[in-house]
């Protein structure tokens, strides 16, 4: 099967125009068929506080009511997309932005209320990439590049965290591909002490990061970014790697998931 590589970074590289340019210089690099799922929450939270709304997280994910949606749609579907494919393109990376409504990529279902009503945010269902669309555009030799804003098919915009994206799009494209879904973020990779970026875990499995996570040696959003890697492992994807963006062409670098 033929090689995709679907990268995922996160909003703290988003947000630095330095490390976003080193990383886009060298993701557009990168041999191959590619797709790149970017974040951008912090942007859009300090969007929201500027115009004097409060963001509200529970769990790692966005309380999305439709003024947050607004803002999230401006800030990931629209500046921070474009810029990072007028990046990619300056980097001779033929990149096309999208959200899930575009071209119908991705359709998700807005969260059912339970204990928390989340708004408008979108969750996948096993149907929702269109990976015939999206392997068309890869056959034309395009780079999609994904922001974290999905539909429901019915008019609706959906904010859909940006790490479920990429592993969802790792699992759909898995019977098409030798896919590697590789998380790029600040530090280089799950760490044992936050503190030591010398103390990179170098494979983890669920036993072990449960283990962890009970300890609080892992927190805050490093939970949802490895229930995504387990969910994609799981489902067939071949290789899941969590790594700095500094380090995404070093073979040897991050953690691994098995
Ligand atoms: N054990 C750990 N190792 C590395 N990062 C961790 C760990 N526990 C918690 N974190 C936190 O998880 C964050 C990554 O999640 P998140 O902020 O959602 O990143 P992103 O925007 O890249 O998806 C890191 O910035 C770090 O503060
Ligand atoms: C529903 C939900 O939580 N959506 C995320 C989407 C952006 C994202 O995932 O950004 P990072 O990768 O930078 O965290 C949010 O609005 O924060």
């Amino acid at each position: 099967m033929e090689k995709l590589n679907i990268v995922k970074i996160g909003g703290n590289i988003v947000e630095n125009e330095t490390a976003l340019s080193a990383f886009t210089n060298v993701f557009a690099n990168l041999k191959g068929k590619k797709i790149l799922v970017h974040g951008g929450g912090k942007i859009a939270s300090k969007l929201a506080s500027d115009l004097g709304i409060e963001a509200k997280m529970v769990n790692g994910r966005r309380i999305t009511d439709l003024e947050t949606l607004k803002i999230v749609t401006m800030v990931y579907a629209g500046l921070t997309n474009k810029s990072i494919v007028a990046l990619l393109q300056a980097n001779h990376c033929d990149a096309i932005g999208l959200s899930g409504a575009d071209g119908n990529t991705i359709r998700t279902i807005k969260r059912p209320v339970k204990e928390i009503d989340y708004g408008f945010a979108g969750d996948m269902t096993p149907t929702s990439i269109h990976n015939k669309r999206i392997q068309s555009l890869l056959e034309l030799g395009l780079c999609p590049v994904f922001s974290a804003i999905t539909h429901n098919g019915e008019g609706q915009l959906l904010n859909t965290n940006a790490d479920t994206i990429a592993s969802a799009l790792a699992v759909g494209l898995a019977s098409n591909y030798d896919i590697s879904l590789i998380y790029c973020f600040e530090k280089r990779g799950v760490l044992k002490d936050i503190e030591d970026e010398g103390s990179v875990i170098t494979q983890i499995n669920r036993t072990h990061y449960s283990m962890l996570k009970e300890q609080g040696i892992i927190a805050d959003g490093m939970i949802p970014k490895l229930d995504n890697a387990f969910d994609a492992i799981s489902k067939g994807v071949k290789k899941v790697i969590i790594k700095h963006a500094n380090d995404l062409t070093d073979e040897q670098a991050g953690t691994t998931i098995f």
